[in-house]
């Protein structure tokens, strides 16, 4: 059993500023509104609705921080995952979006304790205006970087490949060579790859 399966509910937060001083490795999930985040963090997390996953893009607004719990050390948690608002959302104001953004950009920047970022594609839409914005503050940030290509049951194999070989192009300039996957809640494409990584973020020690 994966040690992300342990994952439970640790605070929320609606501001950056207002999350728990740093204990542990977090791993954050960030993706435009819609790109399935809830649901990839669902089935990470083998749990029906530790993330809430809506038909209604967007309403997912807080930060939620989830904890993996130390199996040697049950009183605090080994890491984190953090679930990130999703952003680009139409009718969010601009002002708002905009400010959201400011918001990620310095927990991505600022947070000490971030051991990985994962960000979510989907991967019929590609990377839009929004995510390159979001990719130039990861960049900034020179954290690790998984990519998943969310949705991924949607596309047959060949045109998954070439989606992964477009995305990995298309961030190279700010990113390097990211690892990007293709990733489906649905039909758990990519979900062992993916949840290895995670755990190697949160405690390289852990063998899954
Ligand atoms: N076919 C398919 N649909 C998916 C998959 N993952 C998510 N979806 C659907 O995509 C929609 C959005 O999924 P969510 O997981 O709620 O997306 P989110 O990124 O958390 O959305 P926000 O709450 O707006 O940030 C839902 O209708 C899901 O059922 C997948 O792997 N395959």
């Amino acid at each position: 059993m994966s040690l992300l399966h342990r994952a439970t509910f640790y605070q929320s937060a609606s501001k950056v500023s207002q999350l728990p001083a740093p204990r542990g490795p977090e791993v954050c999930f960030v993706g435009r509104s819609n790109a399935g985040k809830s649901s990839a963090i669902n089935v990470l997390t083998n749990q029906k609705r530790l993330a809430y996953s809506s038909k209604t893009p967007g309403r997912t607004r807080l930060i939620n921080m989830f904890g993996i719990p130390d199996p040697l050390d049950p009183e605090h948690p080994l890491g984190y995952l953090v679930d990130l608002p999703g952003y680009g959302y139409a009718s969010v104001a601009l002002a708002a979006q905009q400010e959201w953004g400011r918001e990620l950009g310095n927990y991505l920047v600022q947070r000490p304790s971030l051991a990985g970022v994962v960000l979510l594609i989907d991967i019929r839409r590609g990377i839009t205006k929004q995510d390159y914005g979001l990719v130039e503050w990861i960049a900034q940030a020179k954290r690790p970087v998984l990519i998943l290509l969310t949705k991924a049951d949607k596309l047959p194999y060949g045109q998954r490949q070439k989606a992964i070989a477009t995305i990995r192009k298309e961030v190279a300039t700010q990113l390097g060579d990211v690892e990007t996957i293709a990733f489906s809640a649905t039909n758990r494409i990519g979900l062992e790859e993916a949840t290895e990584k995670i755990l190697n973020w949160i405690s390289p020690q852990v063998v899954p």
